[in-house]
């Protein structure tokens, strides 16, 4: 049995629109805590939109978001400023300041939020350096100086800049080589069970669903439309995650695990 204490996010009745164009409908989605929930959707279904408007970047029609069973919306100033510090987000590519060296981009928000002396604040961006795998010679790089992967590292190093309970992750893995995106999937696994993590990750990447979620959400005209494990969402029978599973790469890759409705029925 679940309860309110196991939630992480909840999300009731979430709708949001620019202009007349309704982006999420009455959208219901619970985040347990310590889980890696997996999220997926066409482009353009609203997968982005959803994690901004939880982090409070975009306005919503109605509904209710709460983190740690806290509604955000009646929260004074100072409250949600904490409440934020309490999420890490790694927005799609990165988005590390261009001007700034890997230590400084790590630094940023412990400097807004945090009074820490020069040395302190030196010490704690090696720490999160050192934590998601980065030689300590990447600190005074400049993001530009960086491979593809060591890039997301420095961003998921500034995620954790203020060691945050939830990690929101949007595409981790996308325009990293199989390689490097296996051995991120194997750091975000490693982060969440030594940093008890609850963490949220937008992806395209099967091989990252099949490896790193724990449960996976799909997202289909406003609303989730299929939520559970892997072998749940394959089992689908919503046209769109059947479509997305039993496509090419999904057949390939889940071959062994689909359970083809055609053929059982016959
Ligand atoms: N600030 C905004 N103003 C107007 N429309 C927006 C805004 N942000 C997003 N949208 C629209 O909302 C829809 C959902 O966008 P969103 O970025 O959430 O898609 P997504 O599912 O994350 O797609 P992708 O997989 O391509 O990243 C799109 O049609 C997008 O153009």
């Amino acid at each position: 049995m679940t309860t309110d204490k196991d939630v992480a996010i909840s999300v009731r009745s979430l709708d949001v629109a620019f202009d007349d164009k309704i982006i999420l409908d009455h959208l219901d989605l619970d985040i347990m805590r310590g889980e890696i929930l997996g999220v997926i959707g066409a482009s353009g279904s609203g997968k982005s939109v959803l994690t901004r408007t939880i982090l409070g970047l975009v306005p919503k029609r109605s509904g209710t978001i709460e983190i740690f069973g806290q509604d955000i919306d009646p929260l004074p100033e100072a409250e949600r400023r904490v409440m934020e510090q309490r999420c890490g987000v790694m927005f799609q590519q990165g988005a590390l300041f261009s001007s700034l060296t890997i230590t400084e981009n790590i630094q940023l928000p412990m400097r807004e939020c945090l009074s820490l002396s020069p040395s302190l604040l030196a010490e704690m961006a090696m720490l999160k350096l050192e934590m998601v795998g980065l030689p300590r010679d990447a600190a005074g790089k400049y993001p530009a100086q960086l491979s593809g992967g060591m890039t997301k590292r420095a961003a998921l190093a500034r995620a954790l800049a203020l060691d945050p309970e939830i990690l929101f992750l949007d595409e981790p893995t996308s325009g990293l080589d199989p390689i490097a995106a296996d051995a991120f999937d194997q750091l975000i696994l490693t982060l969440k069970a030594s940093l008890n993590l609850t963490v949220m990750m937008i992806t395209h990447d099967l091989s990252t669903l099949h490896t790193a979620c724990d449960r996976i959400a799909a997202i289909a005209g406003g609303k989730i439309v299929a939520i559970g494990t892997l072998q749940d969402l394959l089992s689908s029978q919503h046209p769109w995650v059947k479509a997305y599973f039993e496509g090419e790469r999904g057949r390939t890759i889940f071959a062994d695990r689909i359970v083809r409705t055609d053929v059982a029925a016959a």
